[in-house]
């Protein structure tokens, strides 16, 4: 297990996103917080008369983590340019998300099943003896017909992956980047979420505006099923499509075997991913996470914070 983790701080992670879903436990600009010792001695000429009557203000039903707070949301994340997050937020505001394809299997998703089927056909023709071959033949081999699909399914799009352990919050994020806040109604829902574990059985594919596509995948571990399982690996393994892997850790479990196991096959198909904590809107969690990773994991982002950055980098990983 610290073998991976060394992995994961040293090399592999390449950014740390955390989203804060439902309850908001970081002060919002402009809010006040409480400083923790080191910013207290750092800014000694700061500490005003003012504080305590902050503190004072400080009601809210979830008091504020911790370790978010405002000066880590200051000098946390900044890999994109204010250009860059504006155009992510256009993006993904403007496009209409479509459900593509829910499968369960793997060689069933349609170019691939639509490469498989022109292969057979153009296997059965070029067995044909020249006798045989007429005008038709010749047309079937060179037809684009798409065996009934709709041909923008086969439109070959960047794809990225939202991978992690069961209940680890996936659905619960693709839903968080495709809608607004105000949507987030069950019935809004594009992709269900339950607190059963267990609960996507299928990979679920969402078409962005014809741009990019987002897959949400069947949990692994408790309450996982293998087959679904296989499914999630042949397209790690096998999809050239796929540009980046999001690797879902439930700050609440920590990181367990599976996970480290998954990370490992990760990096030794050379996958590029990036590894996003969920629920960190419970500061005990967080505070144990952030002394598991110690440097990699110091920065935390609040909700908007976070749903932004990852739609950037969804944007920068997909080439749009
Ligand atoms: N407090 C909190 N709860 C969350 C967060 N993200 C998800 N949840 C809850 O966690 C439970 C599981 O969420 P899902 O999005 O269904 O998880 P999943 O990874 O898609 O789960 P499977 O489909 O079973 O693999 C639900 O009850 C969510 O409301 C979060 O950031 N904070
Ligand atoms: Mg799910």
């Amino acid at each position: 297990m610290n073998r991976t983790l060394g992995r994961i701080g040293s090399l592999i992670l390449r950014r740390c996103y955390s989203i804060d879903y439902l309850v908001n436990s970081i002060p919002k600009p402009g809010a006040t917080y409480t400083p923790r010792e080191s910013e207290k001695l750092a800014s000694k000429k700061q500490a005003s008369p003012k504080k305590p009557k902050a503190k004072a203000k400080a009601k809210k039903p979830v008091p504020p983590s911790k370790l978010i707070d405002q000066k880590l949301l200051l000098d946390g994340f900044e890999p994109f340019t204010p250009a860059q997050y504006a155009r992510a937020q256009h993006v993904f505001r403007a496009g209409k998300p479509v459900l593509s394809w829910t499968l369960a299997d793997y060689d069933e998703i349609p170019d691939v099943k639509y490469a498989r089927l022109a292969r057979e056909r153009e296997l059965k023709y070029s067995n044909l003896d020249p006798y045989h071959k007429n005008e038709t033949t010749e047309n079937m081999l060179n037809s684009r017909k798409t065996f009934g699909i709709k041909p923008d399914l086969l439109q070959p799009l960047p794809e990225v992956l939202v991978i992690g352990h069961t209940n680890a919050g996936k659905s619960s994020l693709i839903n968080r980047l495709l809608l607004d806040k105000e949507k987030l109604k069950r019935q809004d829902q594009l992709a269900y979420v339950s607190a059963r574990a267990g609960y996507t059985k299928t990979m679920n594919c969402f078409t962005i505006s014809n741009k990019f596509r987002i897959v949400d995948s069947p949990g692994f571990g408790w309450h996982g099923e293998e087959v679904q399982g296989k499914m999630v690996i042949d397209y790690i393994e096998k999809r050239d499509l796929l540009k980046m892997v999001y690797f879902l850790v439930d700050t609440t479990a920590g990181l367990r075997e599976e996970d480290s196991a998954i990370v490992d096959h990760l990096i030794e198909l050379g996958v590029p991913f990036s590894i996003i904590f969920t629920k960190v809107d419970n500061p005990k969690v967080v505070e144990e996470l952030a002394l598991t990773f110690e440097v990699s994991c110091r920065k935390f982002i609040s909700d908007d914070n976070g749903v932004r950055d990852i739609r950037a980098s969804i944007l920068d990983a997909t080439g749009i």
